[in-house]
């Protein structure tokens, strides 16, 4: 069953505030209970300003990691690296003093990532370097993927399995790039799941995500997780 809870904003600068007010706060709440917080933010288009706001928030980010709930599985200098979008807009500011922990070696030549068989390397790494996230920033593709949850992907169903390693392969068939995504039950062992979308074509996807109950909309699969609260942040 859903048991979601919905925050609307009225554009999306409003919503970057909002979002970023959150994740500070929950982050607050886990450093001061633990002693340290784990974020795992998504890549993506739309959290750019949610990025540069938390970045200007003072917290003792020194005891904060930061990573990748996915990443396309390229270079680290590429332009489509979910990497390169962190250290461009939210390792700077406070967040500067974040420790930054990578789902792709950022030291890996372009030649590394020619070689298809490297991908499994590049997972067993992570895998390695793994921390299970206290707050986990999802975005949503218009085909109802999160995080490298992509339909019709051929690894979707270990993704989606109860024995799933925390990171996995993906290839998406809607989308570019192998990826390295966070499996469906690394994200509900988070203690926080937050999902970003905007416009109203994506909020008629969700909308059919949630009914739907279906591996076509993976996002759903999430959402209605029995272990999953989830806080979504929506605007028009
Ligand atoms: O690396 C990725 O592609 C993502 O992490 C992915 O799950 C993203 O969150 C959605 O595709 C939404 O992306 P936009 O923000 O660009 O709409």
């Amino acid at each position: 069953m859903n048991t979601a809870t919905y925050f609307a904003y009225p554009d999306a600068a409003a919503q970057a505030q909002g979002l970023a007010q959150a994740v500070a706060a929950l982050l607050r709440h886990h450093i001061n209970s633990q002693d340290y917080a784990v974020l795992a933010v998504s890549g993506g288009r739309s959290p750019i300003a949610v990025f540069e706001a938390l970045s200007q928030i003072e917290l003792p980010w020194h005891k904060v990691t930061i990573t990748l709930v996915d990443e396309r599985w390229v270079p680290a200098h590429h332009a489509d690296s979910n990497g390169a979008l962190v250290r461009r807009h939210l390792l700077q500011h406070h967040a500067a003093l974040a420790q930054w922990q990578p789902l792709v070696a950022e030291n890996a030549d372009d030649l590394f990532f020619r070689q298809p068989e490297n991908v499994a390397a590049s997972v067993a790494a992570a895998l390695a370097d793994y921390r299970q996230p206290d707050v986990v920033l999802l975005g949503m593709g218009d085909d109802g993927h999160t995080a490298s949850l992509f339909p019709s992907a051929s690894q979707l169903p270990a993704a989606l399995a109860a024995d799933a390693p925390a990171l996995l392969h993906t290839t998406p068939v809607s989308a570019p790039h192998e990826r390295i995504s966070l499996s469906l039950g690394a994200i509900a062992t988070a203690a926080n799941v937050l999902l970003a979308i905007g416009g109203s074509s994506k909020r008629r996807v969700l909308q059919q995500a949630l009914a739907a109950h279906s591996a076509a909309l993976p996002v759903g699969l999430v959402l209605n997780h029995p272990q999953v609260s989830a806080h979504i942040h929506y605007h028009e």
